[in-house]
């Protein structure tokens, strides 16, 4: 729990993939969508070149379905902006952005004055969309004059839509995660500054931190209390997966942790993108992995050192890691061809919002179909646009506080 600056007290906390979702923050895209351009979308990745109106429309309409099963929505722009209010993180976002060794000594000073002259939202605003040469008017040094206009001074972050991967909340605890792709690096010194910084979370104890063994809020999923899965491939790394299993042991946050190896693909560059909780004791999972899918369950000893399990199948290492009987695959039954297909569209990264809950683009048609037969309600929205960043409705949020 922490209190706020005017003395209320804001809940938070997450124990759950599938309880009642309570508190969650988004980010509406902005400007720093219209940075994609054919030649710089695959180093951002993107797929495609998003018309921005309509991903904007999209996304209106996620947050809007959210508030109507009674989600209070956040968005990362107005808390970003909110906590550049205090002067500490105002000095702190323009220190850590204007580090860049590309910038040399001569246009760093200049920037670190520009910035330092720009209001909260004007900053806030710099700082997600990036800045291009030939934006920064009036400042003349060897590195401006070198460098072409088109060239970003700073790099802007499209990807701050996908707030899943930037943090993540274990238990009470507000985890900045480590990014692994350069696009994605200085997210997280954004959503530090925000848990840091922000009155609403005044009080959180943040834990991990940017700049460290990678671990992207994608490859985590809350099985149960006590017991997270992590997937380990083309983000989260083996060692970050020894720094979070030791930090959540240290901190009584978690008692197992089960590392599930994933293919090294973009295609399943999260856990999240191939395996979602819909109940508290069902997934829902591509079927072209599902069979062999593997977790290899990670504990500590009284000794306290880590000790690692014999690798079983996925569903059976997270039952006996969750103390049930059985965790319910909910077999899409797709012919592998659509299977692909609607696992390229994200249809396997539903955002429960609460059993049987859950938010999923309408896209895919089958899969959807399949989880309604197996009595699970689906919120179905558009995404047309938001979906060329790779990332569905689970991707797109960070629940802050569930049930
Ligand atoms: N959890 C997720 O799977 N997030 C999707 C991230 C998409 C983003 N374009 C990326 O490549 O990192």
């Amino acid at each position: 729990m922490a209190e706020r600056a005017e003395g209320r007290t804001a809940a938070v906390g997450v124990r759950s993939e599938v309880g009642r979702l309570r508190t969650v923050m988004l980010h509406r895209p902005g400007p720093e969508l219209r940075r994609l351009t054919p030649r710089n979308n695959d180093a951002l990745l993107f797929d495609g070149i998003p018309w921005v109106g309509r991903a904007q429309e999209e996304h209106d309409a996620f947050a809007d379905a959210l508030r109507g099963h009674g989600v209070e929505v956040l968005y990362l722009s107005e808390l970003l902006t909110e906590a550049l209010g205090v002067e500490e993180a105002r000095a702190r976002a323009i220190d850590l952005t204007c580090t860049d060794l590309r910038l040399g000594a001569t246009l760093r000073a200049a920037l670190v004055a520009r910035l330092g002259d720009l209001a909260p939202d004007e900053l806030a605003g710099v700082l997600m969309a990036g800045l291009r040469n030939d934006e920064l008017t009036g400042v003349h040094s060897l590195v401006t004059g070198l460098l072409p206009p088109e060239e970003f001074l700073i790099d802007p972050l499209p990807n701050l839509l996908f707030t899943r991967d930037s943090s993540v909340w274990i238990g009470d605890r507000a985890a900045v995660t480590s990014l692994a792709m350069p696009a994605r690096r200085r997210e997280t010194q954004l959503t530090e500054l925000i848990y840091a910084h922000h009155p609403r979370f005044a009080g959180v104890q943040l834990i991990l931190g940017w700049g460290a063994e990678p671990v992207e809020g994608g490859d985590v999923l809350a099985l149960a209390e006590g017991v997270l899965a992590v997937g380990v491939g083309e983000r989260t790394t083996p060692a970050g997966v020894e720094r979070l299993a030791t930090t959540a042991f240290d901190l009584g946050l978690a008692h197992t942790i089960l590392a599930v190896p994933i293919d090294q693909d973009r295609a399943t560059m999260h856990l999240d993108t191939i395996c979602t909780m819909v109940d508290t004791d069902a997934v829902v999972m591509y079927p072209n992995v599902a069979h062999r899918l593997a977790a290899v369950p990670v504990t500590r000893d009284e000794g306290g050192t880590l000790r690692l399990g014999p690798s079983r199948p996925f569903l059976e290492a997270a039952a006996a890691a969750m103390g049930i009987d059985r965790l319910r695959l909910i077999d899409t039954g797709l012919d592998p061809v659509t299977a692909e297909r609607e696992q390229w569209d994200d249809g396997n990264n539903t955002l429960a919002i609460a059993p049987n809950l859950c938010v999923a683009y309408e896209r895919n048609v089958e899969t959807n179909a399949r989880l309604e037969e197996e009595g699970v309600e689906v919120v179905r929205i558009s995404g047309s646009e938001l979906g060329s960043g790779r990332g569905g409705p689970r991707c797109m949020s960070c629940p802050v506080l569930r049930d």
